[in-house]
């Protein structure tokens, strides 16, 4: 069975040199929490939808962002009983008094430290995606 695959980009902003996380809650389903992505549209690179995705979720542009490109990770957990592929890079808002604009998709949207993203997330994997990104971000200037 092929997995369904998603891409997004993990963005934090530097706030009084403390790191906080964008996190997008559904306007649908269990009303869950996730950084912004989406599905790949066929033919189209990871790279290229988590760009898209963090467009159209957050109004964010690739020149709002200084994107990681060699930090990411990838998540593999099933929904409806079909294996789904999240990949994630880490990214920096460059002027953390930049708005995000939510979509129809999206209800809420929430700046948090570590501790109270991984709360809100819900699942160990993404719990561990924030933990060691965020040892990634701390090593970056802020
Ligand atoms: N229930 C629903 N009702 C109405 N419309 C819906 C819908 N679900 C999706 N849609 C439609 O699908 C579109 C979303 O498309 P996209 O925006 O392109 O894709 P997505 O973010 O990957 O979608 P989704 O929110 O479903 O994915 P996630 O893996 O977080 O979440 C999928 C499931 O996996 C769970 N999940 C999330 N992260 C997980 C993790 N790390 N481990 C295990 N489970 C996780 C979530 O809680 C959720 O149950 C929306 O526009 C909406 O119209």
């Amino acid at each position: 069975m092929s997995a369904k695959r998603a891409a997004g980009l993990v963005i934090f902003r530097c706030v009084n040199q403390a790191i906080e996380f964008l996190m997008l809650q559904t306007s649908y389903g269990e009303h869950h929490w996730t950084p912004p992505k989406g599905h790949v549209d066929p033919g189209e690179s990871d790279w290229v939808t988590a760009l898209r995705e963090t467009k159209e979720e957050a109004g964010l542009s690739e020149e709002d962002l200084e994107v990681y490109k060699d930090v990411s990770k990838v998540l593999n957990y099933n929904v409806n009983n079909k294996p789904k592929v999240v990949v994630y890079w880490l990214a920096k808002l460059k002027n953390p008094e930049t708005k995000v604009q939510l979509s129809d998709e999206h209800q809420d949207l929430k700046w948090l430290p570590l501790k109270e993203a991984q709360d809100i997330s819900g699942y160990d994997d993404m719990k561990e995606l924030l933990l060691e990104f965020n040892e990634k971000a701390k090593k970056l200037s802020c």
